[in-house]
């Protein structure tokens, strides 16, 4: 039932950098052959040549396609092709491929929301699609979707990026249903603050109070996060998550989502009603840490005026 990583094609998107490489190393280091979809050519001829560090034979290939998966979906099917003529059908896919933007609803640009789904929804839409029809024709497969945890709850300055990833959620169930009798396999990843160039990115212009609300949670190393989401996407499990709280946000919005395990189900049910009471003194804290922010700003405002 587990997927075998040696010799298997894993095509990951976001591969050059971050989470992505991370996952591209940890399944070359099990013999995978491995594609990178990402943008810039640079970058990715880097991480090529830091991934074949790790090769456990001589055989293993790394495949670098510079496309941007959000733009069109007749590019993204073509490099697809590109990818199986060479190292042959897909075994696992993983859509790493994203970005974040933080900011308050109205200071945001109406842009922003369009781009977040395009490269965070839409980017993870279109190579999906173009692997979907060989998994289920052979019977094998594993698609990976890399949410966050702010694809669980929302959270400030979050508007344009947690609704971005909680479209995966969506996409990721409804697919599971229609694939899992072909033997095909779908993972959610939430992962926490990661340390990560895209991380350290997103810092430069994050609100204050989304730094503040992220801090419940520690930043984690992302050689960790890639490793449980090679693990799980391996096992076929539907939920990945990191640390006790990713638990517990995980159990506590299970909604309906498909369960992997009698023990994974009966974690949840018996777990529910004390995980909400948790998460309530979570929201409240949280609530407190927007209504400081909002007086300190008032009174240094106050301040500035009367300098
Ligand atoms: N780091 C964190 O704290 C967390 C990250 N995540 C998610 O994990 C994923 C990876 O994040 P992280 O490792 O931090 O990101 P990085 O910014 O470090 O890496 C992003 C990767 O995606 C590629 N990429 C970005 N946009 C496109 C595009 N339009 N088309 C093709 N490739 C693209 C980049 O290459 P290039 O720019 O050359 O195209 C790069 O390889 C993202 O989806 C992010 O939302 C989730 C939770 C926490
Ligand atoms: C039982 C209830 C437990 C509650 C725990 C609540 C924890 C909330 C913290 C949310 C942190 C969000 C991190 C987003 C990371 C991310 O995606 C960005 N770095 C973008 O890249």
């Amino acid at each position: 039932k587990p997927l075998a990583l040696p010799g298997a094609h894993v095509v990951v998107t976001g591969g050059s950098s971050g989470i992505g490489k991370c996952i591209a190393i940890e399944c070359y280091k099990q013999g995978a052959f491995i594609t990178l979809v990402a943008r810039n050519e640079d970058k990715l001829l880097q991480a090529k040549k830091e991934i074949e560090k790790h090769s456990v034979n001589d055989k293993q290939v790394v495949l670098c396609i510079s496309v941007d998966v959000s733009q069109d979906y007749s590019q993204v099917e073509n490099v697809i092709k590109q990818a199986q003529e060479k190292l042959g059908p897909v075994d696992m896919l993983v859509n790493c491929a994203g970005m974040a933007v933080s900011g308050k609803f109205e200071d945001l640009e109406v842009s922003s929301f369009e781009r977040l789904m395009s490269v965070n929804y839409l980017g993870s839409v279109y190579p999906s699609r173009a692997v979907i029809t060989t998994m289920k024709e052979r019977r094998v497969g594993r698609i990976v979707f890399v949410s966050s945890q702010a694809g669980q709850l929302g959270l400030f300055g979050f508007t344009a990026y947690s609704s971005s990833k909680f479209a995966i959620r969506g996409l990721a169930e409804a697919l599971q249903m229609e694939v899992k009798p072909y033997n095909v396999y779908v993972t959610v990843a939430y992962p926490p603050d990661t340390d990560t160039p895209g991380f350290a990115e997103e810092n430069k212009t994050k609100p204050l109070e989304t730094r503040l609300i992220s801090e419940t949670t520690s930043v984690c190393k992302p050689e960790q996060v890639a490793k449980q989401i090679v693990k799980d996407a391996i096992q076929g499990n539907f939920n990945s998550s990191i640390g006790s709280d990713g638990y517990m946000l995980s159990s506590l919005t299970c909604g309906m989502a498909p369960v992997t395990s009698i023990t994974e189900g009966l974690q949840q049910v018996v777990t529910m009603g004390l995980f909400r009471t948790i998460a309530l003194f979570y929201l409240g804290s949280f609530d407190s840490i927007i209504r400081r922010c909002m007086m300190q700003r008032a009174r240094s405002e106050v301040a500035d005026k009367t300098a």
